[in-house]
């Protein structure tokens, strides 16, 4: 990895212990399925016994019959490793048991019954969170069982002592292998799918079309006794376009644990989103005549009425189509106010009289500098207008008034501010909200949402209930 001094964080996920307890609850369907998604496979064997000679025994056709978890927890370790306690799986298998005599005369005498195998076992998983191609893995490898009871049942009740003893001091030991490592390797490979799963699942939902970000880690994951946080590089990925900062602020002390998860991301993130929204040419709006309409006519702009005629030269506004657009990629600050967006942006009004070509009768350029308060209530995202600055650039007017009339300059100032970049924000928010949807976000139970923003960087902090969907999908998926 880079070395600690040349970081490229962009953005830092931090999930504290009250949200692995929620995760937890979920824990023993996991398990669950590592049992049940496991295959046991047939255990075979031979021993001299005193007096009959050589015994040859079999299990086969294992399966799990019955399983319960009684409860799991889960602690964060500062060594570094997430430790999952699973107390009391009780689980019976069930089989055929074929043994058999192979003695001095050859004559093999076999027989085969059923059986049923009762245990009860606790599980400790100890996961430690490594970093392989930029993503991280779960390794599970210190994974072991703990039997408390292992008892045979046979079939019937005509057997012969000395099974029960061969099953006790030997067949046991065995199966006791077997079922650790089949239970762990099927644990492993649930951790390495659900892992897999949530880093596609989250770079998935931070990509629209061709705009997508580089979740891949710029350093190991961290755990903590009270959280663990992953480090993500956030670079932009835009058809051949590279990004590159190198001034990532990030301390882990600028984010609190109260909270169950914590996003961090740096402005420089949120910049080159703009940047790339902005070649991807979508930071264009064209507003109806009906829309303009509806601008023009707002209660402030009641004393300009007499320029808004002459603008419209007397055509009705259905004939007339504003186009507002960037000129420049907006320039993104995050401050304690707020967001601030600043952007050369332009506006041109065309006319078309009774079908004829439109005729562009206004065309302005000017730089606008907002501050924006984001929110999310309702599974909605919230853009507060908190303060807008609008310089003039360029103007060019069809009118044959000349372009320095100030009263015009005053109502295109007025008509900006109060109608024009609320319309702006007004067309944002659905379409962030829409495309956050469309990624599924809507479906988590997500509490209390705050969205903070300090010099250089952007904090999403929130309380969740488990998204059993969630799980439902990884489960279904993978197995
Ligand atoms: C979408 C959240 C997100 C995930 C990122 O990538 C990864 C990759 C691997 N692990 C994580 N973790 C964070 C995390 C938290 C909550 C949900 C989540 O998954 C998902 F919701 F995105 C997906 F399931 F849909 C991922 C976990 C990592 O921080 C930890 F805790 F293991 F260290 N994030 C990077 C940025 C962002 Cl904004």
């Amino acid at each position: 990895f880079e070395s600690a001094s040349f970081n490229l964080t962009g953005i830092v996920c931090r999930m504290t212990k009250p949200a692995a307890l929620v995760l937890n609850q979920q824990t023993a369907q996991v398990i669950q399925a590592a049992f049940r998604h496991a295959t046991y496979p047939d255990i075979s064997g031979e021993k001299s016994m005193a007096f009959l000679g050589k015994v040859a025994y079999g299990l086969t056709n294992i399966q799990i019959n019955d399983l319960s978890i009684e409860n799991s927890d889960v602690d964060f370790k500062e060594k570094g490793s997430i430790d999952i306690a699973i107390q009391n799986v009780t689980a019976s298998f069930r089989g055929t048991l074929s043994y058999g005599y192979t003695g001095a005369w050859f004559v093999k005498l076999t027989h085969s019954i059923d059986f049923e195998i009762d245990s009860s076992i606790d599980l400790h998983i100890n996961t430690k969170l490594m970093c392989a191609k930029g993503r991280v893995v779960a390794d599970t490898s210190d994974c072991y069982l703990t039997f408390y009871k292992l008892t045979l049942h046979l079939q019937g009740d005509k057997q012969p002592g000395w099974l029960k003893q061969l099953f006790t001091d030997f067949i046991s030991f065995t199966l006791k292998f077997v079922l650790k490592s089949q239970v762990c390797k099927e644990i492993n490979y649930l951790a390495q799918m659900l892992s897999d799963f949530i880093q596609d699942r989250a770079a998935n939902f931070l990509q629209d079309g061709p705009i997508g970000v580089d979740i891949s880690l710029a350093s190991f994951p961290v755990i903590k006794a009270n959280y663990m946080e992953s480090h993500h590089k956030g670079l932009l990925l835009y058809k051949n376009y590279s990004v590159i900062f190198n001034d990532s602020m990030f301390a882990p002390s600028l984010l609190s644990e109260s909270r169950m998860l914590y996003f961090w991301f740096s402005d420089h993130v949120l910049n080159s989103l703009a940047l790339a929204a902005f070649l991807d040419e979508r930071l264009v709006l064209m507003i109806t005549g009906e829309e303009l309409r509806e601008m023009f006519e707002m209660e402030d702009t009641e004393a300009y009425q007499g320029i808004v005629q002459e603008i419209f030269q007397g055509t009705s506004y259905e004939d007339s189509l504003a186009k507002v657009w960037s000129l420049t990629p907006p320039q993104i600050t995050l401050q304690p106010e707020g967001t601030i967006v600043k952007s050369s942006v332009a506006v041109e009004l065309s006319i078309s009289s009774q079908g004829a070509e439109p005729t562009v009768v206004l065309y302005f350029e000017k730089e606008v500098t907002v501050t924006i308060q984001t929110s999310y209530v309702e599974k909605k995202l919230v853009l507060h207008l908190a303060d807008s600055v609008i310089e003039p650039k360029a103007f060019k007017c069809a009118l044959y008034r000349a372009g320095d009339d100030r009263s015009l300059k005053h109502f295109l100032q007025k008509i900006i501010s109060v109608a024009g970049i609320p319309e702006v924000i007004s067309r944002i928010e659905p379409a962030l909200t829409s495309l956050m949807n469309s990624k599924g976000l809507n479906l988590f139970e997500i509490k209390n949402p705050e969205i903070i923003t300090k010099a250089g960087y952007l904090i999403i902090q929130l309380d969740f209930d488990f998204p059993h969907h969630l799980l439902v999908d990884f489960l279904k998926k993978t197995l």
